[in-house]
């Protein structure tokens, strides 16, 4: 029988609402209880990492989880993270760029805490387990499976604050599904290389910018002003930004602050093709990073795990060839 950890670290699968409707974080480790309903598919052990909704996940956090995981993989056929919703597919993405791992590491959550009616956390749980001890799954990066689809943590997004059908990779689709007779991959995994990384040198000091109809400069100013380590700026269209935005970024970048580029489009990549101020062929002159085609918030932890990459980029160049990966 394979083996198969599960490593939980709170968000909604291991709460709880009360009469009220409140849902809260609960004493005890709700999750653990379904180890015998889980023993079919494989003899699962349980690790209480943290119980905690996922906004209060830190840095620190996912990089204690990553060493753990490494630490306990050679131990188990598969790995199951059960995590908060709405940070899940940063910790995935993270996890997906940073581990040096073939067996399957699989994310999952719940949109409806453990009692409440039409709960989606133990079938979450279970199919992670499914997916986690199947062979198939191996070499294909961090999964993440929630509500019978298995996603790409790289392509992987919270399209709905409360549906259990959340989560869609809105570029390609998922990779497969969760089905009553088995696991169908129908999609082949994108490539990925993983980043050797010096956990050290990882910083949450990269605050993401958003740019608007005729937004101006004043945020990344003052984001200048309090040393960040980098910028992600959320573009429009193919990364476009208006013009009353490009001293700061040209700031930025004299400064030696990596700006990366991203879009507020959910499909598409960003590419330097329109040549006017502000526009792709100007942010690529100045030295600007093209995300392609992540979102910000996954193109900002592609950027903190370039900044730290080992060895340590060392030129603007080796730190934009990073995300051509
Ligand atoms: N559905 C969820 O898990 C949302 C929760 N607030 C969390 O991310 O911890």
């Amino acid at each position: 029988m394979k083996r198969v950890l599960i490593i939980t670290t709170g968000g909604t699968i291991a709460m709880g609402r009360d009469s009220s409707g409140t849902v809260r974080v609960l004493d005890e480790n709700v999750l653990i209880r379904q180890q015998s309903a889980l023993a079919s598919v494989a003899h699962v052990d349980f690790f209480t990492f943290s119980n905690l909704p996922s906004v209060h996940l830190t840095l620190d956090h996912v990089i204690r989880l990553r060493r753990l995981i490494l630490d306990k993989a050679k131990d188990y056929d598969g790995i199951v993270v059960t995590h908060g919703t709405d940070t899940l597919e940063e910790t995935a993405f993270f996890l997906d760029l940073t581990l040096p791992l073939a067996r399957p590491v699989i994310l999952t959550g719940a949109m409806r805490s453990s009692n409440e009616p039409g709960s989606d956390g133990f079938l979450n749980l279970l199919h992670s387990v499914q997916v986690a001890a199947d062979p198939e799954s191996a070499d294909k990066g961090v999964l993440v499976v929630m509500n019978g689809e298995i996603h790409g943590a790289r392509f992987v997004q919270k399209m709905h604050t409360s549906h259990v059908e959340a989560f869609a990779s809105p570029q390609f689709g998922p990779y497969g599904w969760v089905e009553r007779t088995g696991i169908r991959f129908l999609v082949e995994a994108v490539k990925r290389e993983c980043i050797p990384v010096r956990p050290e040198a990882l910083t949450n000091r990269i605050p993401i910018i958003k740019a608007g109809f005729d937004t101006d400069d004043s945020l990344i100013f003052c984001a200048l002003d309090r040393s960040v380590r980098g910028l992600v700026v959320e573009g429009l269209g193919m990364g476009h930004l208006p013009p009353a935005m490009m001293p700061g970024i040209v700031r930025a970048l004299e400064e030696g602050i990596p700006v990366v580029i991203t879009s507020r489009s959910p499909k598409g990549a960003v590419e330097p093709v329109y040549d006017f101020e502000g526009g792709g062929r100007d942010l690529d002159r100045r030295g600007a990073i093209f995300a392609r085609g992540l979102p910000a918030h996954k193109a900002r932890i592609q950027l903190m795990v370039a900044l730290a990459a080992d060895p340590r980029p060392k030129t603007p160049e080796e730190l934009r060839e990073l995300f051509s990966r």
